[in-house]
């Protein structure tokens, strides 16, 4: 993740894909050379959000929006304290940003945090080729570094893979730290940070939690140390395969019985705490309108979408698991992918898409609500 200055106009930019296809552009953002995961997003708002999200982490996200950066930067909007993503491409980069809250254009903003973007290339054709062949290693080029051309895609296809990554601790607070209720606090949560964007724990803080963020390698007994009424595991970036660590603490607070929430990654990992595998989906869902059924009331609500992989059990049944019947809760509706899970005889249940909404629309925030009844129900 080389980077120099900011990208003048015009400096000419390349984008190569690991199957040898390539994208001419020009700079936008640092100029230099980036690698990761080519995927793409097809939310038309929250570039910030999406920006700033810990699960992009090594991961090139392209814009299926043509327009990105009409309304600038702002200081309100990251979900993190930097932007994760290892490159960015989009078609048309908003010449003249706009709106009361920016304090800076989105390039000047990717420069200054050293990010290798891509602009005016054709995110169409590209996020059909990432359909139909699959999310894949990608690099960005521009300035000097467009000049070795010919050795540009034997880089690429050396660049890690997301399959197996384990990157958790390289995004996830070291330190543990405290978010207070807002108003009267009623109940105490441990978060285990695993890449928690900022709003999630700000929607347990509006519902009177006061929550004690966590390191991805705190142990059951961190967990214990502060007394929580509820256990929660965040999103995260990188491969739930490798993320046994957390797998068997979920499972030390599963035999506990306390009430447990996951998002995401914490999905995921409750998936495999089950006994359930996990796999890598063709292509991904993310974006802020991705319809998900509740199968508990039959209702569909618009959700936000940020994962690559998915947990693999069965819709048409209940499973038997080492702790208690459990069911898929949540189904996407585009492709029957798992996006939920649920124990019928302990207090826990996860959801693979974003509740927060950080961007997107807030039909899912019931879902904190149901993580406050169960630890209700447990004080009952
Ligand atoms: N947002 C997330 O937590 C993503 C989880 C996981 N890294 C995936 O891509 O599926």
């Amino acid at each position: 993740m080389t980077t120099s200055t900011r990208g003048a106009v015009k400096t000419p930019a390349v984008l190569v894909l690991e199957d040898g296809r390539i994208f001419r552009g020009r700079a936008y953002g640092a100029v230099g050379e980036t690698f990761g995961e080519a995927v793409f997003s097809t939310g038309m708002t929250g570039y910030q959000e999406t920006l700033t999200d810990p699960s992009y982490h090594r991961q090139v996200v392209v814009m299926t929006a043509p327009h990105v950066g009409n309304t600038g930067v702002n200081d309100e909007d990251p979900e993190s304290k930097k932007i994760w993503v290892s490159g960015y491409v989009v078609r048309d980069p908003a010449r003249v940003p706009s709106n009361w809250r920016s304090r800076r254009s989105l390039d000047e903003e990717l420069a200054k945090q050293g990010v290798v973007g891509i602009s005016g290339i054709d995110t169409r054709a590209l996020t059909r080729h990432l359909r139909e062949r699959g999310a894949m290693r990608v690099g960005i080029f521009s300035g000097e570094a467009v000049r070795e051309d010919g050795a540009l895609l034997a880089r690429v296809q050396e660049a890690p893979q997301m399959k197996g990554a384990n990157l958790s601790a390289e995004v996830a607070t070291t330190e543990p730290y405290v978010v207070p209720a807002i108003g009267e606090k009623k109940f105490t949560v441990a978060a285990v940070d695993l890449g928690i964007k900022g709003m999630t724990p700000h929607r347990m803080a509006e519902r009177g939690i006061e929550v004690h963020v966590l390191p991805a390698t705190a142990t059951v007994e961190d967990v214990y140390a502060v007394d929580p009424d509820g256990v929660f595991f965040s999103n995260g970036p990188g491969d739930p395969a490798t993320a046994d660590h957390p797998v068997s603490v979920m499972r030390g607070v599963l035999e506990r019985g306390t009430p447990l929430f996951g998002i995401c990654f914490g999905n995921q990992i409750l998936g495999r705490a089950l006994g359930f595998g996990t796999f890598k989906l063709k292509y991904g869902h993310r974006g802020i309108n991705q319809p998900v059924q509740d199968r508990t009331t039959g209702k569909v609500e618009v959700t936000a979408h940020n994962h690559g992989f998915a947990v693999d059990a069965p819709l048409d049944r209940v499973s038997e698991t080492p702790f208690g019947r459990a069911e898929v809760s949540h189904v996407c509706l585009n492709d029957n992918v798992v996006e939920g899970l649920r124990l019928l005889d302990r207090p826990a249940f996860s959801v693979q898409y974003h509740p927060e909404a950080a961007a997107g629309p807030h039909d899912a925030a019931y879902l904190f609500d149901r993580f406050v009844s169960l630890m209700e129900g447990q004080r009952a």
